[in-house]
């Protein structure tokens, strides 16, 4: 779990369905104008940078870690606060995630958290992987990734969690689960996200081959749901919302329950053990070894 977000068993509030309660349906969209004090409302820490339009019920959430997003124990817990904040807060209905470092989403997990550490620290930063995806899977605002970069593996998570991706248009920014090609395995709950969204056949080959897809390919696999020029990105993700948002949110909320919550459901019964499997996994001297020398890649491909 996040260090400092206490969260009640066996769910954390906000993720959809049978949890949720009906009192939150509506939220900005029931409350009269009138109440709301400000249009603008910013809340930030080291890693991450939130504002929320009270006036249209949408908060734009900007990841600010440099040099690649990285996805710390710090970062994720970082996420999973603002991420409550949005969900408790009634004048929010919609989250627009997005990057504010160039070309980079997010890197993924932190390699460095997965590498020469105890098997409490896997364990504390698994939970954390888990508590993240959990909220933003389970969210029941309206949540779009606006891709404006590269995103591998955890980065990619992030952006199929979403209800809708939309990826910049640049020959050089892939997006995709490369587990594979670090030695390591995506988890159940990663697979069954990233099937849900591209498909059976087509989410087995590119695991398999832990492919990080250009943005065309990406788009025509379905794995980012429109691609549009970088300085279109913000109206387009904008806009985007405004449709979703077009929709009571009863129904909205419902409708996602019902596609999720298998899926949600089935890593919840499964946590625990999830867990254990990942410090049992990532404490082996080979998949060190693996880690290790993908680091090592990374340096040498810069020098
Ligand atoms: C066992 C259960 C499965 C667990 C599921 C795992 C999920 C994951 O997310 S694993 C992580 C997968 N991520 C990647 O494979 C991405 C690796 N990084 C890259 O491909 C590139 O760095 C880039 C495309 C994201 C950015 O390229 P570029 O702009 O050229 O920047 P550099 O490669 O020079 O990187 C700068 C700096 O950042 C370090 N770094 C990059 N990614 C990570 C990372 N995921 N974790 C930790 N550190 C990372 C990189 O090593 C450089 O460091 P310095 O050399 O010290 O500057």
């Amino acid at each position: 779990m996040c260090p400092s977000v206490p969260l009640p068993s066996p769910c954390p509030p906000g993720i959809l369905f049978p949890y949720s309660s009906p009192q939150l349906w509506g939220r900005a969209a029931l409350q009269p104008p009138v109440l709301l004090p400000t249009q603008r409302r910013t809340f930030s820490n080291n890693k991450i940078l939130v504002e929320l339009d009270t006036s249209s019920g949408v908060a734009t959430m900007k990841f600010k870690s440099p040099p690649v997003n990285s996805l710390s124990l710090d970062f994720l817990t970082e996420f999973c606060i603002s991420l409550e904040k949005l969900e408790n807060d009634r004048a929010c209905r919609a989250l627009i995630i997005t990057s504010a470092i160039p070309r980079i989403f997010s890197s993924g997990l932190d390699i460095m958290e997965m590498f020469g550490k105890s098997t409490e620290h896997y364990a504390e930063f698994w939970r954390a992987v888990q508590e993240m995806w959990l909220r933003l899977y389970g969210s029941s605002m309206v949540t779009v990734a606006a891709i404006n970069g590269s995103s591998p593996a955890g980065g990619c998570l992030i952006a199929l969690s979403c209800d809708y991706r939309i990826m910049v248009e640049n020959p050089k920014y892939v997006i995709g689960l490369n587990e594979a090609q670090l030695g390591i395995v995506a988890p159940f709950w990663f697979k069954d996200t990233f099937v849900n969204t591209v498909g059976h056949r087509v989410a087995e080959r590119s695991l398999q081959l832990g492919l990080l897809h250009p943005v065309t390919e990406a788009h025509q696999i379905g794995l980012v749901d429109e691609v549009v020029p970088e300085e279109k990105l913000q109206e387009k993700a904008a806009a985007v919302v405004a449709q979703w948002l077009a929709l009571p949110d009863h129904a909205r909320q419902l409708t996602k329950s019902m596609m999720r919550k298998a899926v949600l459901d089935h890593m919840l019964a499964h946590r625990e053990e999830d867990i254990q499997n990942f410090v049992k996994f990532i404490s082996k001297d080979s998949i060190q070894k693996s880690l290790s020398m993908y680091m090592e890649m990374l340096k040498k491909k810069k020098s």
